[in-house]
Parts: C-alpha cells; structure tokens; sequence
C-alpha cells in the first residue's frame, strides 16, 4: 500500500512510521510511504503557506496554491488513483471498520491541516472524504494520519508476527473489548491472578475470557455490546457473569 501525506511536518510522520510493525512493514516493502510539504511549493520570499482569514477573526489559514501544487506533485509521482483523505474535526469518526476499508485500498493521500483550517475552496475541489480522530481539538492532523497509518499498515498481509496477528483479531474480531491479562507473579500484594488461568483448562479459560470481554464490553461501552449482535450463548455467559458478586 502506498500512502501520501501532505503536511507542513514531514519528518513527524516519517520519524512516527519507523517503529515497530509499521517500521518492518516499510522495510518488507508492505507500506511505501511519502511526504509532501507544501512549503517546498510555495511561491515568495517567505514561501508562504498560510494567511489572515477574509472577514477577520483570530489565526490564519493554509493558501489554496502550495496545497495544490502539493498534490499535483504527490499525484504526479505515481499514476495510481487515490482518494485524498482530510483529517479534522468536522469529519466522520475514525472506526475499525473504516480501517479495514481504507487498508483494502492501493492507496491514499492524507491532508494534514494546521492553523484554522485549510481555504474551503481547496477542500470542496480536491477533498473526497474527512476523517475525524475523535471530538477534541489537536494541533493539527498529523497525529490522524500517523493513526491511519499505523493502523491500515497493521493490516497489510504480512505485516503482523503470528502473536501480533492473534492480538489484532483478539480485539478486533468480534467488536468487543479485550479479556484482562494477567503475567508473573501468581500471587503480589496487588492481588491474585485469577484460578481458572493458572488451571491448564483450556476450554475453562476460553470461556473465562469470552465472559469477562463480554461484561467488560457490558460495563465500560454498552454500545459496542448492541452492536456486536450477541448469540444465545454468549448472553448466557453474560447474564452468569452480571449475577456474580
Ligand atoms: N479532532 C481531529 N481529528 O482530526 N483532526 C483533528 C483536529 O483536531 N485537528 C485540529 C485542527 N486542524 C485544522 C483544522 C481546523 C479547523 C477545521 C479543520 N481543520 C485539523 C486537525
């Protein structure tokens, strides 16, 4: 998968994307990825890429001429179409199951906008989709499109170890939250790890697991529970799990 990411920061998103699963997944020829700052396209002694907002008010706004030559030279670099994906506030909230349509994908451009914002003319002409991290307000969008990065890229075939695959569709498989976990030592001041996981009874500890995602996911994101469409047994081992002291 190839993805583009216009952003006055390059160096964020290439420093972010070389660690880890994300990293390897460069080095395996998984990921290409590119930066393009409109900065190196813009015009003047100052290379502008930003200015006051027409109709006054505080801040400024990046211009409509370094972004596009931005993207001409993204789109000039490889012949593949690619839908340009916005990152703001005002977009849809990022899910996994969008993530799993976008990492289907040959290839995106993200838009990163700092400032106010980007010159609404530039968005309605170029702009096919935006994308919000969630409703609070960042700097900028390039913490988005290292999450859309990191996260597509983890599933590009070949990109996870078979652990980290197992972890991935641990969580991701049935849309509930993960079990607890617990490690060394069996018995600390904070507490005991719980029997059945210390019993060698697989079908036991699966079960655990499954309850205690169930009542996690029932507790902390009820919302998740409506829609992950629970069968007959899982409701069983959640009405077990909510009669327990
Ligand atoms: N929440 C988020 N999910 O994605 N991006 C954000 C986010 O807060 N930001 C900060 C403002 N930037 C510039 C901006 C300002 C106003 C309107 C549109 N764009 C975009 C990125």
């Amino acid at each position: 998968m190839r993805i583009d990411v216009i952003t006055l920061f390059p160096e964020f998103i290439a420093q972010s994307a070389a660690l880890g699963v994300v990293g390897r997944a460069q080095e395996r020829g998984l990921l290409d990825l590119h930066g393009w700052n409109p900065r190196d396209h813009a015009e003047g002694n100052y290379r502008r890429v930003d200015d006051r907002p027409f109709g006054g008010g505080p801040g400024m706004v990046m211009l409509i001429e370094p972004l596009r030559a931005a993207l001409a030279a993204a789109r000039a670099a490889d012949p593949t179409p690619a839908p340009l994906i916005y990152l703001s506030p005002q977009g849809r909230p990022l899910t996994q199951a969008r993530v799993r349509e976008l990492a289907a994908l040959p290839r995106m451009i993200l838009l990163c906008g700092r400032y106010e914002g980007v010159d609404e003319r530039f968005l309605a002409a170029e702009v096919d989709e935006e994308i919000s991290l969630g409703d609070y307000v960042l700097s900028g969008g390039e913490l988005g499109a290292a999450v859309i990065v990191d996260a597509v890229t983890r599933l590009q075939e070949g990109a996870l170890n078979d652990a980290e695959s197992a972890v991935q569709d641990s969580f991701e498989g049935d849309g509930l939250l993960d079990c607890p976990h617990y490690s060394q030592p069996a018995s600390h001041a904070l507490g005991e790890v719980p029997e059945v996981l210390r019993s060698g009874n697989h079908a036991a500890i699966a079960r655990w697991r499954r309850q205690q995602s169930l009542l996690r996911t029932a507790l902390r994101r009820p919302d998740l529970l409506d829609e992950a469409g629970l069968g007959k047994v899982d409701r069983k081992l959640l009405d077990e799990a909510r009669k327990e002291p």
